[in-house]
């Protein structure tokens, strides 16, 4: 806000017991109106002031209704369509409903074909909502070419084997489903304890069939306006078709896909709705197509059957924490850029190491490391794991064995 300017200063009557009382008389009058105008002025300012106050009187009413018709109405999400002298057609997401409805005065000039915007019970467009390609690109990771590969992913032979076969090779070979007549599985899913690998695998079968990796996470999909999340679950398929082949990968698939609850809220209304166009969504494709779809989740008892029947994730495969054989194998993957010292045996130490996710184990080696990096040394020792394991225990950044999560 501008600063006012300083008020007229006040004029002061200098009398001199000198003056003749004409002197007397003009000095009176000269003073009088000097009195006249700078009141003048001041009355000039105060009418401006109150005129200021009025304007911000309505500003403040104006934005109190506005904050009180969102707090007090849901919103829904629709695409302005077309301005028209009639009005403006909107489509709302979710349902697809064109409807001729207003924009408040307030929107007049900025809505424009193509908008998203947030619509009240009445229809009326209340907000300009921000870009969508903005949301689309907050909301998903698109990599063209992930660096992953099946060699950096350790202790999870059969789960690697398992993917491959159910992602990797209906994108590969097609052809072969067919002349064998069957369908390859759908979806898959892939569950277990965090930090396992599973964002890992996806990410692999992304890389060695040349496709694009799109995630999302499910927590993205849990929008506060009605119709985003379905909006945003058909942006992923049409990116993913747009960007053929390409791999799909949904991870807390939980936070759409949870048991239904008896709570009958608008939320828990939204997320079904959010559900329901995923799975509209996969039975739509065909399976033998150029896009296919990988969940993860860490809360595998949560989880709705819906999502789990035939022709939808449809290929269940656990990643469980490395028995000790595979945390000495991931350990390897994490050390081979590593200078490790002569006493260093990966495999005793992982024998240690009981509870351990893959994720724990790359902290740990990072940790060993930094161990020596204090040290001076660039050689890392025995004793830099035995100290990176203390201090990991100490962080609480490790399960411990017995506490896994329930999946
Ligand atoms: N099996 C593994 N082999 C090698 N490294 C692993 C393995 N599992 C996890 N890691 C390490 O942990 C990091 C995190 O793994 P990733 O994101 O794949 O786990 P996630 O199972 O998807 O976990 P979350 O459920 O928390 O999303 C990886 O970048 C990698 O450094």
């Amino acid at each position: 806000m501008s600063r006012s300017p300083s008020l007229p200063e006040r004029p002061r009557l200098d009398l001199d017991p000198e003056m003749s009382d004409g002197e007397r008389l003009s000095a009176i009058k000269q003073h009088y109106k000097r009195m006249r105008s700078v009141n003048e002025e001041l009355e000039t300012r105060l009418d401006e002031a109150d005129e200021q106050t009025e304007s911000l009187k309505g500003e403040v009413d104006q934005l109190k209704r506005r904050n009180e018709t969102l707090k007090s109405s849901s919103l829904y999400v629709a695409t302005v369509e077309e301005r028209s002298d009639d009005g403006v057609i909107i489509k709302q997401h979710g349902n697809n409903q064109e409807v001729l409805t207003e924009v408040s005065p307030r929107l007049e000039e900025e809505v424009a074909a193509g908008d998203r915007v947030a619509i009240n019970d009445s229809f009326a467009i209340q907000t300009l909502l921000s870009d969508e390609t903005d949301a689309r690109a907050q909301a998903m990771e698109v990599d063209a070419s992930p660096e992953v590969t099946y060699d950096d992913i350790g202790g999870i032979d059969e789960q690697v084997r398992e993917v491959r076969e159910a992602v990797e090779d209906p994108l590969e070979r097609p052809d072969m489903f067919r002349e064998v007549g069957i369908d390859p599985p759908s979806g898959v899913l892939l569950y277990g304890p965090p930090g396992t690998g599973k964002t890992m695998l996806a990410k692999a079968v992304a890389n060695h069939t040349d496709a694009t990796f799109i995630k999302m996470a499910g927590s993205e999909l849990v929008r506060k306006f009605i119709g985003e999340g379905s909006r945003l679950v058909r942006d992923l398929f049409e990116l993913a078709k747009e960007r053929e082949p390409a791999v799909i990968f949904i991870d807390e698939i939980d936070a759409v896909a949870s048991k239904r609850t008896d709570s009958k809220t608008s939320g828990d209304a939204e997320v079904q709705r959010t559900m329901m166009q995923l799975l509209n969504e996969m039975d739509g494709f065909d399976e033998r197509g150029e896009i296919r779809i990988i969940a993860a989740t860490n809360r595998f008892d949560m989880l709705d059957e819906a999502i789990l029947r035939p022709g939808r994730f449809d290929r269940l495969i656990e990643v469980p924490k490395p028995d000790a054989a595979g945390r000495a194998h991931i350990l390897d993957i994490h050390t081979r850029d590593m200078q490790l010292a002569g006493d260093v045996d990966t495999t005793e130490v992982a024998a240690d190491l009981d509870g351990y996710s893959g994720a724990d184990l790359a902290s740990l080696a990072t940790e060993a490391g930094m161990f020596a990096i204090r040290d001076g040394r660039t050689d890392v020792t025995h004793e830099d794991f035995l100290a990176a394991k203390e201090k990991l225990a100490e962080d609480d950044s490790v399960e411990v064995p017995g506490l896994d999560y329930q999946y």
